[in-house]
């Protein structure tokens, strides 16, 4: 066990670059150079190929510099590199791949020695041990997946997809990428809108009849990457769609409204067109949501809290019309959006960040700054690309906080039933069934989510996605640890020596982190202590002080929290044309998970700290009593009108007149 001052030597370091000399230990001198590249934040010159492109060429993108607004797909956010962050384009990773075979098969086996079964590992490592959070509220369980699904998705469900192959057209834009001559494939297509970059992304087999030759394409012998389906940034895109083709489908071209159902009295997202297909249907009739990321009908959790944002589009839409009634649709629609995304990014990085990682390392790592003004801390040589680490163990460690029955809560707090997770998946009818929206919402703000640990709730290990007719269904940490190995992560031990802490050379090492029982599963489990997952390892770590993960998870989340915010031109907290005058700004910081609820849905009371549980220093009050924007500094002031802002009003009304 380490003593306290190793301890505070060790989180004084957390902040500094990796450990130069352990990285050293670990690479060739050539992997060096491109984990080197991770770090330096190169930006790519006419000899070096952009990695986004897949070697293809010129990135397919020209921009308006002068855009005040997000693309819907993130192209054009950073102007050196237009394409950064945009959909289907590779995770990048903070250590080489780490495949069975060096290129792309998973990891099964480490130097000759078989990896256990990733069921086995879960079964011995993560059962089911009903520990409820001391503090936190199944909100911050179910705002966390808000964040994943904003932010990254494996293109292939039940199945990674490596490019092997990429082909590119004779103007040096990538057509496809392939894994293997009899693979399925995921296929990229940019489309003619030289603008844009709306993809397709669609699998189909190889067509052997035409060449590699003709196509233009190339053999990669560089280790695989996968794809991520949907744009790296922090935006809201599962609200707005990762698209402008999506993204039209969602609106309704009407005092800058989202599309939405009306049904006893209340908002509903649009309909699927593919229901049967995407939800478990009892009837036809039943509820299956179409929203801007086609998870949405996960949970009904998930499709509560998608829904709310849907509904807070509207509200901040009505409102900004009824202020400046000569606005056109189109303003209108994207000052919602706008506001909507920089009130999400707020409660994202100053309410629900800390819980995860800590307060004191969110001001550390400048995540969160103690100040009243702008920020401007947008670095344009920064990446926002999501890592694979993070999206493929780390933040995947927070599965643990799922709970497998949902509580049905009445205004005074108490309990009026409860949903077993597994009855209710890909099932999001019970929404609009009896107050059922509101109930749910209260339980998410009443019912403990499970502590952030090793044991998870049966309802994901034993009976995720089960059939109707059917006892069990798949393990999610299973599908995890497997995850990653098809990702070829690199192990726990690799990510203990970059982040400063001793390789482990016997499984006792890991007992700095680790507790005794797990370390003796571990050497029961794995042949060495060189081939433990990072995704298990990293999940057994004690929590770092006020975190919810251990360190390893920690360096992951920060780097990437800090990507996000600091690669993202768009950053709410940032001045200049983009950003929001002091006054707005104000408002902007009065954003709370709390008053989010409240204002979208018929709940009358709520604590302030929404992610926390109720207790005297947390009360119930009522809804009004809770911050809340005002709009009024959005209000047009005859100055405004007749300025430059008169000039983008005439210029908006001219494009949606064409
Ligand atoms: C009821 C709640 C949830 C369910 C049923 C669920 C289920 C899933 C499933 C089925 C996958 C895809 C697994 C795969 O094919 O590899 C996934 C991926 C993931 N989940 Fe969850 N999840 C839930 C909540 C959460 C929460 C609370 C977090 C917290 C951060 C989270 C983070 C992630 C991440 C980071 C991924 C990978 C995203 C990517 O593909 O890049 N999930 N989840």
């Amino acid at each position: 066990q380490r003593d306290s001052s190793t301890l505070d030597s060790f989180f004084d370091d957390i902040f500094s670059e990796p450990h130069q000399n352990s990285r050293k230990s670990i690479f060739s001198e050539n992997s060096l150079s491109n984990y080197n590249d991770v770090f330096t934040f190169q930006p790519p010159t006419s000899t070096t190929p952009d990695p986004r492109t897949l070697g293809c060429g010129t990135p397919p993108h020209s921009c308006g510099p002068n855009a005040i607004y997000r693309s819907y797909d993130g192209a054009c956010n950073n102007l050196r590199n237009p394409i950064w962050g945009i959909p289907n384009t590779p995770y990048r990773r903070l250590l080489p791949a780490n495949y069975g075979d060096g290129i792309s098969l998973p990891t099964t086996a480490k130097g000759g020695r078989a990896l256990p079964l990733a069921r086995s590992v879960s079964l011995a490592l993560y059962p089911d041990v009903p520990i409820f959070d001391p503090i936190y509220t199944l909100n911050l369980m179910q705002y966390s997946q808000i964040v994943t699904h904003d932010m990254s998705r494996t293109i292939g469900s039940s199945q990674t997809r490596h490019y092997k192959t990429r082909c590119c057209s004779p103007e040096g834009q990538l057509l496809e990428l392939a894994e293997s001559p009899d693979h399925c494939f995921p296929i990229v297509l940019p489309d003619n809108d030289p603008a844009h970059s709306k993809t397709k992304t669609k699998c189909m087999s190889f067509d052997r009849s035409i060449t590699n030759k003709d196509r233009n394409c190339v053999e990669d012998s560089t280790p695989a990457d996968q794809l991520t389906s949907v744009n790296h940034y922090l935006d809201l895109s599962l609200v707005y769609g990762n698209d402008a083709k999506t993204s039209r489908l969602l609106r309704q071209f009407q005092n800058g409204r989202l599309r939405t159902e009306h049904r006893s009295g209340q908002q509903w997202l649009p309909r699927a067109t593919n229901a049967s297909q995407t939800c478990r249907l009892l009837d036809e009739k039943d509820a299956c949501y179409m929203a801007g990321d086609s998870r949405v009908n996960q949970s009904p959790h998930l499709a509560l809290l998608q829904t709310i944002y849907v509904r807070e589009h509207n509200r901040l839409a009505a409102s900004l019309s009824a202020l400046n009634p000569h606005w056109p649709d189109e303003r209108v629609f994207q000052e919602a959006r706008k506001i909507n995304m920089a009130a999400y990014q707020h409660v994202t990085y100053y309410e629900w960040l800390p819980h995860l990682v800590g307060r004191r390392y969110a001001l550390g790592a400048k995540l969160i700054y103690d100040v009243d003004d702008h920020v401007d801390d947008y670095d344009e040589k920064v990446d926002p690309t999501v890592l694979n680490e993070h999206a493929t163990a780390a933040f995947r460690h927070f599965h643990s906080m799922i709970v497998g029955h949902l509580h049905l809560v009445s205004e005074h707090r108490t309990s009026q039933g409860r949903i077993r997770l597994s009855d209710v998946l890909r099932r999001p009818q019970i929404l609009e069934e009896k107050h059922g929206f509101e109930a749910l919402t209260r339980g998410l703000s009443a019912q403990l989510q499970s502590a952030s640990d090793q044991y998870h709730d049966s309802e994901i290990t034993q009976y995720l996605f089960r059939g109707d007719n059917e006892t069990f269904g798949i393990d999610l940490k299973a599908f995890d640890i497997q995850r990653a190995r098809d990702h070829g992560l690199a192990t726990y031990n690799d990510f203990r020596v970059l982040w400063g802490l001793p390789r482990a050379r016997r499984f006792e090492d890991f007992l700095d982190w680790i507790s005794e029982e797990n370390v003796r599963k571990l050497a029961t489990l794995y042949a060495d202590p060189e081939d433990v997952d990072l995704s298990v390892g990293g999940s057994l770590e004690r929590p770092a002080p006020g975190a919810l993960v251990g360190p390893t998870f920690l360096r992951i989340l920060i780097e990437q929290f800090s990507r996000t915010r600091r690669g993202d031109r768009y950053w709410y907290e940032n001045a200049g044309k983009t950003g929001f005058s002091d006054r707005q700004l104000i408002e902007i910081r009065k954003a709370s998970v709390s008053r989010l609820l409240c204002d979208n849905t018929g709940v009358e009371y709520m604590q302030p700290r929404g992610f926390e549980k109720l207790f005297e220093g947390n009360p119930l009050v009522k809804c009004e009593q809770l911050p809340s924007m005002d709009l009024s500094k959005w209000k047009e002031t005859k100055s405004d009108q007749y300025g430059s802002e008169n000039f983008m009003n005439r210029a908006f009304n001219f494009i949606t007149s064409l």
